[in-house]
């Protein structure tokens, strides 16, 4: 599904994110990527969401090539991938259901399909009840949890996630770990990059470990690594 040939990035500051990475992810994968402050986790993940292009390389996603993709094809891809983040982004002016339902807005979908499939969404991530809420009305744990409905309500064939667990406490962590879980079962490759060396450890999935730009390990139930 996921196929990186040779990719090189380099910022225009010079620094080396990536050196010639080479990888294969299948479909239905869940994959860790760890590694050290700077190694070039999140630039790995923003290759695949097409947010960066290499500097070198090939980066193809269900054979389409992301590197020669022309910006007006870009938004169809990003409807097949789902993107959480560390720090939520989400929209501080709209409610639970409103910052959910944008993502069905946007492409299209009719006014009554989009409630229904929110209001379904928001139950499976444990939100129900909490639709007319505000962000900042939230605990971090029901942000995430908002933020993981708003990335998988189009049933993408892909979810990235850059350190999704970073600001929530070990408990809140797991139940968020534990919707990404069933969301793989149900066929959506996952690829997310995380210093949470518990969750990594318990987990036991494929394990890519990245340092200095480069793969340094890539384990099929693998384990954090780094002890020290
Ligand atoms: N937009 C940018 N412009 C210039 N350099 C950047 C940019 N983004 C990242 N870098 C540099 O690229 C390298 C890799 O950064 P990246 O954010 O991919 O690492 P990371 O493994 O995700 O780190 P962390 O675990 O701290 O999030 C670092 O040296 C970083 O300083």
């Amino acid at each position: 599904m996921i196929q990186l040939k040779n990719v090189s990035k380099i910022y225009p500051n010079g620094a080396r994110a990536l050196v010639d990475v080479n990888l294969n992810i299948g479909k239905g994968e869940f994959v860790f990527l760890v590694g050290p402050s700077g190694a070039g986790k999140s630039t790995l993940i923003k290759l695949l969401y097409r947010d960066e292009t290499p500097t070198r390389g090939q980066v193809q996603i269900n054979g389409k090539n992301l590197v020669r993709m022309r910006e007006r094809e870009v938004p169809y891809l990003r409807r097949s991938i789902g993107v959480i983040f560390q720090d939520f982004k989400l929209l501080p002016n709209k409610t639970v259901h409103e910052n959910v339902a944008f993502a069905l807005e946007v492409i299209g979908v009719s006014k009554r399909e989009v409630r229904n499939r929110t209001r379904n969404m928001l139950e499976l991530v444990g939100l129900a009840g909490k639709e007319k809420a505000f962000p900042n009305e939230l605990s971090g744990g029901e942000q995430q949890r908002v933020c993981v409905a708003r990335a998988i309500i189009n049933n993408p064939a892909l979810l990235v996630a850059d350190e999704p667990t970073g600001n929530l406490d070990p408990e809140t962590a797991w139940g968020i770990m534990d919707l990404l879980f069933n969301i793989n079962k149900r066929g959506t490759t996952i690829v997310m990059a995380t210093h949470a060396r518990a969750i990594v450890n318990k987990m036991q999935k494929r394990v890519i470990a990245i340092e200095n730009g480069r793969v340094a390990r890539d384990e099929e139930m693998g384990g954090y690594g780094y002890d020290v």
